[in-house]
């Protein structure tokens, strides 16, 4: 899957009309293609203005994997890292905001959004910290066609108090049980997080589904979980129009045809299902038009692998 260097700069705006999937396995090892990823400067100029709270934030960050990498317009980049970072203030428990469920009706398709799951100042932590990790062209670990992707990634692995409340705040508003599995007591530690800057998009694809990460016992490997399975894509929307976004929305699919546009909103997050089977959501990232870099957090929910029915709980452990 090689792309010509011609064919990678004229960044074709048309949607693709195949369906793709983003697969949850790691990419065919295919060599370095001879594309050199463009590392972006960690403040890029339109870049939304961070709080001064973000200096007080004591990150210790370091690389915990390395996985082949896609880039948006074909090829790969060996050796892409995934990282990891101490960040006790990142979600504030005392500063904890109501979250609301709002519905999206999608047919037969199981979606549904969550208003202020985390605050302002909370989002601004996650972009300042993600800037600091450094966004690139590579996706460690996912497989996306040339032209599918197109916007800029960081993935780590969140900490685990920051995931926990995380879980805490949406638990009661989550679905318990989906297809007779039950809700995993915690998020995947690993975060795919985007950056958009104008131009870029996602074009149309389902979601692939993905076993849980955290991290090794001595904190410096990433580490797959057993017993649990994600069910659910989260999308958590780190800034959005109230910031000058323009375009940027999510659309979502039912029976070929556009059926939810979500616009993004700092603190908003869309759940859909995913995974390869016909309840997945079709659904795209629109090109964004104007105003500043969109971020956004991909974060997978959790079901536990053995079913209700079986009467019986494992708790997810590390392999
Ligand atoms: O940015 C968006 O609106 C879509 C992102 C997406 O589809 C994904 O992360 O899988
Ligand atoms: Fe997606």
């Amino acid at each position: 899957m090689s792309t010509s260097p011609a064919l990678a700069n004229s960044r074709p705006r048309t949607a693709a009309l195949s369906i793709c999937r983003l697969i949850g396995s790691d990419p065919k090892q295919n060599g370095w293609m001879g594309i050199s990823p463009s590392i972006r400067p960690i403040f890029p100029p339109h870049a939304p203005k961070v709080p001064d709270i973000m200096t007080q934030l004591a990150v210790d960050s370091r690389v915990v994997a390395r996985l082949t990498g896609t880039l948006p317009e074909g090829g790969f980049e060996e050796g892409t890292p995934i990282w990891a970072c101490d960040a006790p203030g990142l979600l504030d428990p005392a500063d904890a905001p109501e979250t609301r469920l709002d519905a999206v009706p999608l047919g037969e398709k199981l979606a549904f959004l969550m208003e202020d799951v985390i605050t302002r100042a909370e989002a601004a932590r996650f972009i300042d910290l993600t800037e600091s990790l450094g966004y690139r062209d590579a996706a460690p670990g996912i497989q996306t066609p040339p032209g599918m992707r197109r916007n800029k990634t960081v993935h780590w692995i969140a900490p685990e108090a920051a995931m926990a409340e995380l879980h805490r705040r949406m638990k009661s508003l989550l679905p318990a049980t989906l297809e007779g599995r039950a809700l995993s007591p915690r998020l995947s530690q690993r975060i795919n997080m985007y950056r958009y800057d104008i131009g870029d998009e996602f074009n149309l694809h389902t979601d692939g589904d993905w076993p849980g990460f955290g991290l090794s016992t001595d904190g410096t490997g990433m580490a797959q979980w057993r017993g649990t399975h994600s069910m659910l894509t989260m999308l958590l929307y780190l800034n959005g129009s109230e910031d000058g976004i323009i375009g940027g929305e999510t659309v979502l699919y039912d029976k070929g045809e556009a059926g939810a546009t979500i616009t993004p909103h700092t603190g908003r997050a869309l759940f859909f299902r995913h995974g390869q089977n016909r309840a997945s959501v079709l659904h795209a990232g629109a090109r964004l038009g104007a105003g500043t870099s969109k971020y956004v957090a991909r974060i997978n929910v959790m079901y536990d692998l053995q079913s209700v029915a079986a009467g019986q709980f494992e708790a997810p452990r590390c392999l």
